[in-house]
């Protein structure tokens, strides 16, 4: 039976930025996003017992299944099948450019395909079973501000909410500088830290106590301490790439552009943060009330159709 589930993209606000097994994608520290409104993944697979192999298409372009291939075992070992599958995805996120989309595609597609594969998970498991596809899925799982609790290995690393319904005006504009392919995929890019950064023993830790602070900050509803410790722990996880060997980067002269804007606007009293992921674009945290004079600050450097404006977001769920 064919199943339709959509899933949307998260953003973290302290980051996952490398991993303790690259199998079971078991991260060195947990994480904490806001799950977003306005981009998503539709996904719907059917399995049929006349395929030969697994087919994906994504965005009506047939595409590459070996990745499918992989996450789709993982469900069939689950359900006792060994049925091919009809994956179709359609990504109302720019591809790969830093806006997770890695994050929504596999949280659609872990549920889809495990109820096409008649099971129903819990929401914990369906979490571990997309964190197996990319770990930033795990948090897609839910929505609002969800924590990925790191855990020791597959059991018990998964995706908690929160705070699921969120009663705050917090807005994401995402200034959408490049969407083509980012230069080094997050597998790469954390990879490297890991193994060579001299920092990141120091992130494990620092990370750690964002968390704590920054759950004390949504709980008061304290923006400016969200702000603060969202900017910052972005700028550490960058750090790392800076301090890595050979060391790398994902920012463009426009995203140091973008950077500057904010902090003017910050100066002049209006409060706004930025966050940055494995891409170039800058994502500038700030409340409704401010979304216009922020919009006309950045008209300075970007055009409108350039900034993409998110409110918190729903859990993954099925269409149909
Ligand atoms: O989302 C965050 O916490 C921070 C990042 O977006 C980068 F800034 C990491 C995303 O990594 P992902 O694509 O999930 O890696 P995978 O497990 O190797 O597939």
């Amino acid at each position: 039976m064919k199943k339709t589930a959509r899933a949307h993209t998260n953003i973290a606000l302290v980051k996952y930025w490398g991993k303790k097994d690259k199998e079971l994608i078991i991260p060195m520290n947990s994480s904490l996003s806001l799950t977003l409104d306005h981009f998503y993944t539709d996904t719907s697979v059917e399995f049929k017992e006349e395929l030969t192999a697994d087919n994906f298409s994504l965005n009506g372009v047939s595409k590459d299944a070996q990745q499918i291939t992989n996450f789709l075992n993982l469900v069939r070992k689950l359900a006792g099948i060994t049925t091919y599958a009809q994956v179709d995805s359609t990504n109302h996120v720019p591809t790969k450019a830093g806006l997770a989309s890695s994050a929504s595609a596999y949280a659609a597609l872990a549920l889809a395909a495990s109820s096409a594969a008649g099971l129903t998970l819990s929401k914990k498991d369906l979490s571990r079973l997309a964190r197996r596809g990319s770990g930033s899925a795990c948090r897609s799982i839910y929505g609002g501000f969800v924590e990925w609790k790191m855990g020791t290995g597959d059991l018990d690393s998964y995706a908690v909410p929160f705070q699921e319904e969120v009663d705050w005006d917090i807005r994401m504009l995402a200034i959408v500088l490049n969407d083509a392919e980012k230069k080094i995929s997050s597998r790469r890019g954390m990879q490297t830290v890991v193994a060579t950064s001299p920092y990141y023993p120091a992130w494990v830790k620092t990370c750690h106590q964002d968390i704590g602070e920054l759950k004390e900050a949504i709980e008061a509803k304290d923006f400016e301490r969200l702000g603060t410790i969202a900017e910052e722990n972005a700028m550490k996880m960058h750090a790392l790439n800076l301090s890595a060997s050979p060391h790398f980067n994902y920012f463009q002269p426009e995203t140091l552009v973008a950077m500057q804007l904010v902090e003017e606007l910050r100066a002049a009293g209006i409060p706004c943060y930025y966050t940055l992921d494995a891409g170039p674009n800058v994502k500038v945290l700030c409340l409704e009330k401010d979304v216009a004079q922020i919009k006309a600050k950045l008209a300075e450097a970007f055009n409108q159709e350039q900034l993409l404006l998110a409110a918190p977001g729903p859990g993954a769920h099925l269409l149909a």
